[in-house]
């Protein structure tokens, strides 16, 4: 384990296309993730292998690699879905390895998992207020009010999401996009300073691929985002920075451009 304010060392797991480590000459404080030497074991198979991730306030980074990378294992692990076997993640300055999930949400981690999790019986609005922080109450959902600035969130929200014209509608009949918009949405309305999305644009029409970038682009102005992806032409569209995962560690990382030229990642994962 790292103690505090170290900086983070030049490891192979750590090291940028180019020789120089990403993280180099920061402090832990100053990324919304600081990951270090994770790793998670499965009986005897290391799924997550000392691995080094160092992502920015407002960053929006896009993890790739192959089948089996280990790249839903590592949002798992960061939303505390999978616990670590060692390691460290920080996510501002708090410790999340040990968190419950729940805590790690209430911390500011929202997680979108590749199937949309909304409830289709309620309208959009309903799905939205439901999600914001005080729409919960030990009666459920009946028990809420919708106050002046939940009408704004919803409304600030829905705009973000494409679904302004849409509020009433009952959310089973969105597209499969808007579904994946609206989740997103039920996130944003927790406002998370870290935002996680696992393939958010499979099975999306081309014009809702080009309006999710544009989402997403909006979104990561004021907070870290964390995509996984296989579609490279989306990829290009809105990765600040990538990091290729392969056998559960870190084989590349860096912009875009360098990284699809680096021969290891044609090899390992680009070429096929
Ligand atoms: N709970 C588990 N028990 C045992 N093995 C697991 C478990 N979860 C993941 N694995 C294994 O860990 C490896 C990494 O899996 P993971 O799902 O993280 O890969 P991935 O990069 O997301 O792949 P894909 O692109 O196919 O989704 C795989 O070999 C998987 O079989």
């Amino acid at each position: 384990m790292t103690p505090p304010n170290s900086t983070p060392n030049s490891t192979p797991n750590s090291t940028a296309i180019g020789g120089t480590p990403i993280g180099a000459g920061k402090r832990p404080t100053e990324f919304t993730l600081y990951i270090e030497d994770l790793t998670v074991k499965f009986g005897g198979f290391t799924a997550v292998d000392k691995l080094n991730l160092y992502v920015d306030r407002n960053e929006l980074r896009v993890v790739i690699g192959p089948n089996g990378a280990g790249k839903t294992t590592l949002l798992d692990l960061i939303c505390g879905r999978t616990k670590a076997t060692s390691g460290s993640i920080r996510f501002k300055d708090i410790e999340l390895t040990g968190m419950s999930e729940h805590r790690i949400v209430r911390a500011g981690v929202g997680r979108k998992f590749q199937t949309p999790s909304i409830y289709e019986s309620l309208s959009v609005r309903e799905n939205l207020e439901v999600s914001f922080p005080r729409g919960r109450s030990v009666f459920g959902a009946i028990a809420f009010r919708r106050t002046r600035d939940v009408v704004e969130r919803v409304e600030q929200v829905a705009e973000d999401i494409f679904l302004s014209e849409m509020l009433d509608r009952s959310a089973e009949l969105l597209s499969h996009g808007q579904k994946q918009w609206l989740e997103i949405g039920m996130l944003l309305m927790q406002e998370p300073e870290l935002m996680m999305l696992d393939e958010p644009v499979a099975g999306m029409s081309v014009s809702e691929r080009e309006k999710t970038a544009e989402l997403l682009n909006r979104i990561s102005r004021n907070r870290s985002v964390i995509v996984i992806e296989h579609d490279m032409e989306f990829v290009k569209h809105i990765a600040h920075k990538v990091t290729v995962l392969h056998q559960g560690k870190v084989l590349a990382e860096g912009p875009m451009d360098k990284v699809q030229a680096d021969p290891r990642v044609v090899e390992v994962y680009l070429g096929h």
